[in-house]
């Protein structure tokens, strides 16, 4: 579902991506490792919509996302993506509840007993009426989790998604994500430097200046 074409990617004249090219299987589950500042967040915001390549394609479904405009996109990511990005702050004037809930909303397909259940499923239940500045980092995380998985998106997008979690929880969190995605046959790529979380995916790959290779 998801092609990575040649894909090139400069900051200041330095190249971070250059002519990456691949083609991530539907419903796999995978880990990107790589040295910090490799790119791999770059190259998951190039794959998310939200920076574009200065040359390449990334293509969803067949569709390159250059050819879409702004509102395609936008109903793309809605509709088929799911985010667990650190910058995606969940919204600190809406309850727990409707920050979960608020993909389905967006989707015109609102249903509260499965917010719940996804709140349940992180570790929060019962918290649904709490607004984020009563939550924890880690508390805060399992929202976003919630939030990204709450539409059963195809294609969910994670960067170092258990980052701010003791081990149990993280541990604990990543088996949900992957229950998750394989009960959906969803597609996800995880950006993270634990090798325990990596553990949990289908396939590993490492992130090189020569591009992704299998770890
Ligand atoms: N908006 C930006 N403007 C300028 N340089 C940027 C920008 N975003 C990323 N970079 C640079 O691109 C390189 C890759 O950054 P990126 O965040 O993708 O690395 P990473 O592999 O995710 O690193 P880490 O593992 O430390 O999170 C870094 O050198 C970074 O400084």
């Amino acid at each position: 579902m998801l092609e990575l074409v040649n894909l090139s990617k400069s900051y200041g004249g330095r190249a971070v991506l250059a002519a990456l090219s691949h083609r991530f299987e539907p419903g796999e589950f995978v880990a990107i490792m790589g040295e910090s500042g490799v790119g791999k967040s770059t190259l998951l915001n190039l794959i998310a919509g939200l920076d574009a390549p200065d040359s390449g394609e990334v293509r969803v479904d067949g569709t390159p996302m250059s050819a879409l405009d702004d509102d395609a996109a936008t109903r793309l990511r809605r509709t088929r993506m799911g985010f667990i990005f650190q910058a995606f702050h969940v919204l600190p004037h809406l309850t727990l509840l409707q920050n979960v809930a608020l993909p389905l909303l967006l989707n015109g397909r609102p249903d509260a007993a499965r917010a719940t259940q996804m709140l349940d499923a992180v570790g929060l239940g019962g918290r649904g009426a709490d607004f984020p500045r009563q939550l924890s980092g880690g508390e805060l995380q399992r929202v976003a989790i919630a939030r990204a998985l709450v539409h059963r998106p195809a294609l969910l997008l994670a960067d170092e998604p258990t980052g701010n979690l003791d081990p149990d929880t993280a541990a604990g969190i990543l088996h949900l994500l992957r229950t998750e995605i394989k009960a959906s046959g969803a597609g996800a790529i995880m950006v993270t430097h634990s090798h325990a979380a990596a553990a949990l995916a289908d396939r590993t790959f490492v992130l090189t200046r020569a591009g992704l290779k299998l770890a």
